[in-house]
């Protein structure tokens, strides 16, 4: 997918255009006309040549890159480099007095460029370490690697209620699922926290298999998972959780030195959205209607024993 500059990075995109204008103002602010021979082409087409690049390298993150932290650092520092480079670049036509305080300034953007410039790379750096893992997932539009949860890669809880607003703000019907794995705890008290973290990976993969490119999975905590489906009735809602639900319960999850698979069942709640929900709402009844179907399932447990 690209990005379109004006629209996903709005905000970066004017800052960059702000920081080029504001350059050629102070230039033309205290700077005098050079005669056209003291004019140095070769300087020009050096000066104008670095400017050019510089403002390529943004356009290029600018339409490579989601909003997030790291293409802020980067286009950030990229802008503050051009903004020295367009100084510069201008001194070749404007000529500035000695000892005004824009001659004695105009090399410190750069280095600050340079040291933003750098967080973003180490920033990026990090990020790609999860997307390694996440390579195959679907994201929303935000990309922001502290919200992916290590072991199986899929966007924490944070990230789902930040989509959740803004899907909720789109007035189309949306679905929001619940399914928490039954008796994990057992299964890491008998097997180990490093098998119960590749289940939770594998189980992971599943969900991810068996759901929409438009729907969103998150895991929400320790073995409850959640999936947002946008543009959804609650009939397909429905059908998309007994998939799930059924992928799970199919599902020969084969233990370190084990001789049999161990099958999963999950408990599994569904809601949807109503007129005026608030994702705080809406995830708050998701809970509740868990809660109700975990003390469902106990009772009727009680009741058969
Ligand atoms: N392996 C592993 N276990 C985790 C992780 N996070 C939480 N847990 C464990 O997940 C378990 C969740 O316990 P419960 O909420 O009681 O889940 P449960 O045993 O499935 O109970 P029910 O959902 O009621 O069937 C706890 O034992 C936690 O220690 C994790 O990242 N990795």
């Amino acid at each position: 997918m690209r990005f379109n500059p004006f629209i996903h990075h709005r905000f970066l995109t004017n800052a960059v255009i702000a920081l080029f204008v504001s350059a050629f103002i102070l230039s033309a602010y205290d700077g005098e006309r050079k005669a056209l021979a003291d004019i140095s082409w070769l300087d020009i087409v050096g000066e104008g040549g670095i400017v050019m690049m510089t403002l390529t390298w943004i356009f290029a993150l600018l339409i490579s890159r989601p909003p997030g932290k790291v293409t802020c650092f980067l286009v950030l520092g990229l802008g503050l480099f051009m903004f020295s480079a367009s100084l510069d670049l201008f001194d070749e036509w404007l000529h500035q007095p000695t000892n005004t305080w824009l001659s004695l300034i105009e090399s410190l953007p750069a280095p600050i460029g340079m040291v933003f410039t750098s967080l973003g790379l180490y920033q990026w750096h990090q990020e790609q370490f999860v997307l390694n893992r996440q390579l195959k997932r679907r994201e929303a539009m935000h990309r922001e690697h502290e919200l992916v949860c290590s072991i199986t890669g899929l966007y924490k809880a944070d990230y789902l209620q930040t989509v959740l607003k803004e899907q909720l703000n789109e007035s189309q019907p949306l679905q929001l699922a619940a399914i928490d794995i039954r008796g994990f705890a057992d299964f890491n008290a008998e097997f180990g926290f490093i098998e119960g973290d590749r289940l939770l990976r594998e189980v992971s993969e599943l969900m991810i298999m068996n759901c929409r490119l438009t729907d969103v999975v998150c895991r929400y905590a320790g073995d409850c998972f959640m999936v947002l489906m946008p543009n959804t009735t609650a009939l397909q809602g429905k059908e998309l959780v007994a998939q799930i639900s059924s992928a799970l319960s199919h599902c020969a999850f084969k233990v370190e030195g084990e001789k049999h698979a161990k099958f999963q069942h999950a408990t599994v709640a569904l809601v949807g959205s109503e007129q005026g929900d608030t994702a705080h709402c809406l995830s708050a009844r998701l809970h509740a209607a868990l809660q109700q179907q975990k003390q469902h399932r106990v009772s009727h447990c009680e009741a058969v024993s």
